[in-house]
């Protein structure tokens, strides 16, 4: 493999040619200027990531130690909490934490609304999640158990009007709760107009028209006054359309000639280069930061086959209205673009230093992502993501203060080489690990310059949970894992720290993500907890979940909810450090196979699309039935899950295996009709496989039970052949003191 030569660094002649000739052309920053000042930021952060993984195996061992040590009670919180101060995993709390980020996008500072996650790779998906911004209420409702479907299931062929017709009028109710008229419903209005900068809503009853009851709640219009085409609706800071269309098959039967009612939907949209995708070797880096340049110089495009036509994608534009006083109005058509990195234990031989060390891949996230955001703020790029200069970085899996307070060092590393100002690049904590969580308001005070969001990856962060403990006996059911005191814990101390720390008005409280893609009946039931929390985001897997998420934070204003709760404390740590253990005893056989299966059937479903296909995130369906968004965090869960069982004992070897067995050919089933897809059951030898079983067999000397390093082994594998079984793994490479 051919390398150039720069500084320290000896960089792959694919990355090379992908950055100095399609990144840095328009960004003001020579490849001088860049390969140098990576090179001087990666000899200088790579020992002190080696260091912080070190302390990260100390810390878990001093944990192991106190679990096994004899008498050791789990029960005794108190005592464990003397131990974590004693070894520094606990630390002091500040006085008082107050952030100062500035230049924060409204759509992060002020508009509380959906978060919708897409993976970076896919540039059909991620040109479809920048446009979320907006989304029809009609097709949500529609195109989902979100109305209920009738005793024929989900409809087919051809509009089924019966259905069609209940959702128009429950969308037509829903604006009755939220934009509510002077008299009358949204759902008996004949005719809308605008009359001196006001909305009128004409009843058929020959009565004068309606009004809205607020009449600030009118904010635009598009067409003529008297026959507007679109009607531009905002409630707690969120916009809804009505567009009209009297020619269209909807619009032609309804009243008011009504085609649709749009939602402003996924406010912000997280480009993810992280959990949700398989990137292992240079050329699928490549893949990661081509499309995010093609989202920062607004030219990305998808071409795609869909209902048998050829289509093509590309970003939307802004929405151009009319105001209430007769003034332009520009809407961002575009979710606002953060970009997840990956976390500070990845290490990629896209670039090796000069003894032939990979370097660490969250350096060179940080880096490139950030000179490609310079299209954005040069205003060289075709579409606007930030108006107010700043780049989002969304920092996944850090351990408490010193890691945070690492990334904030290495991001002002890259705004000094990159010529921008002091804390331009933004920082989202995921607040998605045991340490972190333990010490949130130290991690805040660490990056409070740069701090725009603190999110409860309850995934990741139950996965962390499985691995702290393993030593101290088995862990409760998966699905129990939600009702135990840790959890509870755990999601209210993000929200009340977030708020002691000034988080209001500028910065993103976050919940973490549906993970039911199909189930929005039970999102639409469930996921309005959040905004009631104080959440003022929440992370939905797809477009359609964004915009019915929207509707929680129209019933809810989570301004009022954040200012009621300014003042309550956190949970006590006890409750957070409250372990998930259970008495096996209480599991019947059938119990302790049912979640094996569950756990295995989701591990295989996911890893073999990941090792042999390169798929990152996967819809796999669990044994129910039911399609469940896999993706590295769930992962990480459920192999963690098993190593735990196997590890004491409550299942054994020859179980796992007789179950893996099962799931595969479970598996196979369900992808029978994917292309190329190679069986489990014949292969059983196979990269795909030998990931699965390295994931549980292994997984208790994983560090922090993560995942990447045997799904890289393997994906890598899978890719380059055999000879890559016995190559280390970049990850692995490294020699951690
Ligand atoms: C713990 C964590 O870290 S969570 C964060 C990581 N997870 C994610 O990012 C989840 C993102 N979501 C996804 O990747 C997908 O929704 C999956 C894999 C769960 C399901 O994908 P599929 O099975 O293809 O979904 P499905 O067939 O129902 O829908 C596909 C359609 O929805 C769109 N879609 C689905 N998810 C997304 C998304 N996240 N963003 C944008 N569009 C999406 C696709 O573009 C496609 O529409 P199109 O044909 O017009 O292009
Ligand atoms: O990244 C999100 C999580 O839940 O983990
Ligand atoms: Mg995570």
């Amino acid at each position: 493999m051919s390398r150039r030569t720069i500084g320290q660094l000896r960089i792959h002649h694919a990355l090379d040619a992908f950055v100095t000739h399609e990144v840095l052309p328009g960004t003001g920053v020579s490849a001088d200027r860049f390969w140098m000042g990576l090179s001087d930021i990666v000899t200088h952060f790579t020992p002190k990531i080696l260091n912080a993984l070190a302390r990260r195996r100390l810390l878990q061992q001093a944990v192991d130690h106190l679990l096994t040590a004899p008498g050791f009670d789990p029960g005794d919180v108190g005592a464990q909490i003397d131990l974590l101060r004693t070894v520094g995993y606990l630390e002091r709390e500040p006085e008082s934490v107050s952030i100062a980020t500035r230049d924060v996008d409204a759509e992060i500072a002020r508009i509380a609304g959906p978060q919708l996650v897409v993976p970076v790779t896919n540039a059909r998906y991620a040109l479809n999640a920048a446009n979320a911004r907006w989304g029809s209420l009609y097709d949500a409702f529609y195109g989902t158990d979100a109305e209920p479907y009738d005793m024929q299931g989900v409809p087919t062929a051809g509009y089924d009007t019966q259905r069609g017709e209940r959702v128009i009028r429950r969308v037509r109710l829903l604006l009755d709760e939220i934009m509510p008229l002077t008299r009358g419903s949204h759902a008996d209005v004949a005719r809308y107009r605008v009359e001196d900068g006001r909305l009128t809503a004409a009843l058929d009853d020959g009565a004068p028209p309606a009004g809205l009851r607020r009449p600030a709640q009118f904010a635009g219009f598009q067409g003529p006054p008297d026959a507007p085409r679109v009607v531009l609706l905002r409630n707690h800071g969120l916009h809804l359309e009505l567009r009209f269309d009297p020619t269209s098959p909807i619009g032609s039967r309804d009243r008011a000639g009504i085609s649709d009612v749009i939602a402003e939907s996924a406010i912000s949209t997280i480009m993810d280069c992280e959990d949700s995708v398989s990137a292992v070797d240079v050329e699928d880096k490549i893949q990661v930061y081509r499309n995010w340049l093609g989202l920062m110089q607004g030219t990305l495009t998808a071409s795609f086959r869909k209902g048998g036509r050829l289509l093509e994608r590309r970003l939307a534009p802004d929405r151009h209205y009319t105001a209430p006083d007769g003034t332009p109005l520009v809407l961002p058509g575009r979710s606002l673009m953060l970009i997840r990195n990956v976390g500070h234990h990845m290490f990629t031989d896209a670039i090796v230093d000069t003894g032939g060390h990979p370097v660490p891949e969250g350096v060179l996230d940080a880096a490139v992502t950030a000179v490609i955001a310079l299209h954005d703020l040069r205003g060289t790029s075709r579409t606007t993501n930030s108006r107010t200069g700043s780049i989002y970085i969304v920092k996944p899996k850090m351990h408490g203060p010193e890691e945070v307070a690492l990334s904030d060092a290495l991001f002002a590393r890259v705004e000094r080489v990159l010529g921008l100002g002091p804390n331009t690049i933004k920082m989202g904590i995921m607040d998605e690990e045991r340490r972190t969580s333990a010490n949130l308001a130290a991690c805040i005070q660490a990056a409070r310059e740069r701090v725009v969001f603190i999110n409860t990856g309850f995934l990741d962060r139950t996965g962390d949970e499985i691995h702290y403990c393993m030593q101290a006996g088995p862990v409760v059911r998966k699905a129990d894992m939600r009702a135990e005191p840790w959890m509870a814990a755990y999601e209210q101390r993000n929200v009340a720290i977030g708020l002691a720390c000034g988080l209001k008005d500028h910065a993103q409280i976050g919940k973490g993500m549906w993970a039911m893609p199909d189930r929005m009946a039970d999102m639409m039931t469930q996921k309005i907890a959040h905004p009631r929390a104080g959440a003022n985001t929440g992370w939905v897997p797809s477009p359609t979940a964004a915009t019915l998420h929207a509707l929680h934070f129209h019933f809810v204003d989570v301004a009022t909810v954040q200012a009621r709760m300014e003042n309550v404390p956190p949970a006590a740590i006890k409750g957070l450090m409250t372990l998930p253990l259970a008495d096996p005893a209480a599991w019947s056989a059938a119990e302790r196979r049912a979640e094996l299966d569950n756990n295995l059937q989701g591990i295989l479903g996911y890893v073999v699309r990941w090792v042999d296909m390169g798929i990152g995130c996967s819809k796999v369906p669990d044994l129910d039935d039911v399609g469940l968004m896999e993706d590295r965090a769930t992962l990480r869960i459920s192999s963690q899950h098993v190593a735990n069982w196997l590890h004491h004992g409550v299942v054994s070897q020859d179980e796992v295996r007789a179950s893996m067995i099962r799931m595969a050919a479970i598996v196979d089933g369900q992808n029978r009709d994917e292309p190329g897809y190679r069986p489990l059951a014949d292969n059983a030898g196979g990269p795909a496989f030998r990931a699965a079983s390295d994931l549980v067999f292994k997984g208790v000397t994983q560090p922090n039970g993560y995942t990447e390093s045997t799904l890289h082994r393997w994906r890598r594998v899978a890719k380059d052949g055999a000879a890559a079984a016995n190559r280390t793994v970049p990850e692995l490479d490294r020699a951690v003191p």
